[in-house]
Formats: C-alpha cells, sequence, structure tokens
C-alpha cells in the first residue's frame, strides 16, 4: 500500500511593517490618484493649491471631500472664503500641478492658465478635465488636516478625454475609452 503524502499547507503571512509616517507614505504612493488644483476667492483672497486627496462622498446632495494640510498657506484663505472649486486635471497639465503644488508662490501661482470665476466665485480652470464648484459645508480637523465636506453647486466638462494620474510620485497620462 502507497503512503498517504500529505501536503501542509502553511498560510503565508504577509510581511508587514510597523506604521510609521514614512512607511504609511511610501504605501500611499501606491494608491494612483487624480490630480487636482483647487482655487479659492472671496473675503480671504485668491488662492490655490494641488491636491490628490479629492473624493466623492455622496450624490443627493452632491458631495465631494477634500482633505487640506493646516499647515498650508491656503488653510487659513479657504476657512475665510468657505468656496472652493476642484479643477480636475486633463493630460498635459502636470506643469500647473507642480506649480500649485508649491513649486511657485502663491500671487504668481495663477499666471500660467486661463481662468474665469465660477458660480461661487471660486477660479475655474479652462481646460480642465472636469471642475466642480463648491461652497463649503462643514471643516472636520483629523490631524494635520482638515477634510473639507463640499456641495457642488457648479459642474465644468470641456470634453477632454484623457486625464493626469499621479502614481508612484509620477505623472501619468489616462486615456479613456472612445466615446464613439
Ligand atoms: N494629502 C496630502 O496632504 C498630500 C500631500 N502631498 C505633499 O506633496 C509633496 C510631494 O509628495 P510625494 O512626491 O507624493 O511624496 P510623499 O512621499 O510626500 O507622499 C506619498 C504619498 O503619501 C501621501 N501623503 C504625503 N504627504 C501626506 C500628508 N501630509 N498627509 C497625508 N497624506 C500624505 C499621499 O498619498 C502621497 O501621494 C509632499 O510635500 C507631500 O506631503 C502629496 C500628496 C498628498
Ligand atoms: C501631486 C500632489 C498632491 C498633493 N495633494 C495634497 C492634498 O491632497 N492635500 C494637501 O493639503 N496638500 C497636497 N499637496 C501639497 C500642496 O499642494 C502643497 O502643500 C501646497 O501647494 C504648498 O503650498 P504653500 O507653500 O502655499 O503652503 C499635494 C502636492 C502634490 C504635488
Amino acid at each position: 500500500m502507497s503512503p498517504c503524502l500529505r501536503q501542509e499547507v502553511v498560510p503565508a503571512e504577509p510581511e508587514l511593517v510597523p506604521v510609521g509616517r514614512q512607511p504609511y507614505r511610501d504605501a500611499m504612493a501606491r494608491l494612483g490618484a487624480a490630480v487636482n488644483v483647487v482655487t479659492t476667492d472671496g473675503p480671504g483672497g485668491r488662492h490655490g493649491f494641488t491636491a490628490s486627496a479629492v473624493c466623492s462622498v455622496t450624490d443627493d446632495p452632491p458631495t465631494l471631500l477634500v482633505c487640506l494640510n493646516r499647515g498650508s498657506s491656503a488653510s487659513a484663505i479657504v476657512h475665510a472664503n468657505r468656496v472652493l472649486c476642484v479643477n480636475t486635471l486633463a493630460a498635459g497639465q502636470q506643469e500647473l500641478s507642480d506649480r500649485f503644488g508649491g513649486r511657485v508662490p502663491p500671487a504668481e501661482r495663477f499666471e500660467a492658465g486661463k481662468w474665469q470665476p465660477g458660480v461661487t466665485g471660486a477660479p475655474v480652470l479652462l481646460g480642465a478635465l472636469a471642475s466642480f464648484d463648491c461652497r463649503i459645508a462643514r471643516f472636520v480637523e483629523v490631524g494635520t488636516h482638515d477634510v473639507l465636506f463640499c456641495e457642488v453647486v457648479g459642474l465644468g466638462d470641456e470634453g477632454a478625454r484623457e486625464g493626469l494620474m499621479y502614481f508612484l510620485r509620477g505623472y501619468h497620462a489616462l486615456r479613456g475609452a472612445s466615446s464613439d
């Protein structure tokens, strides 16, 4: 009689590393995200910053969230204005992402790109993949950031078909399926 061979199944343990700020960032760098230039204008003045931390919350009422570092020069201005526009960048607009991501001082950021005020007065970027003009309904403090819950009151869509992704700390063009 042949011996009954049993294969021992050893469950594979994932190699988990302790959570610190840098390992967390390294892991988050693996989540591809759209790139947005978030703008504001009003009593606090005009300002803008690049943000990948943008997410849809609910479509009734249409609401999105933006995570904004309270250490950013935009923070006090966004609080004063209580409006913002999320301009989702199209392929080829990475220079705007770098500019609003801190490479250029706030006063010079709007020198590139074509802008016009939306319903709320926040600057809308012509040629963006999509624009979401918003009133900020709620600010929630979490750690170093404020989570801004924003009610969308105006939408822009100029028909661009190629998006811009931020993935592994680099920009990548993303082509959509043909519309016809
Ligand atoms: N949510 C945020 O506040 C983000 C901030 N950034 C900032 O932009 C600059 C360049 O970033 P990377 O080249 O991507 O390298 P990085 O190593 O600083 O960031 C890698 C990833 O970690 C996350 N992250 C980075 N800083 C964070 C923060 N303060 N709070 C929460 N999540 C954060 C983001 O998902 C980012 O894509 C850095 O100064 C970074 O702090 C970038 C992406 C998101
Ligand atoms: C690709 C990219 C994504 C970013 N995403 C965010 C974000 O979601 N939230 C945030 O507070 N800052 C984010 N930042 C950083 C801000 O854009 C940056 O801190 C700000 O523009 C610097 O402005 P300041 O020098 O006027 O403070 C991002 C930067 C880059 C390059």
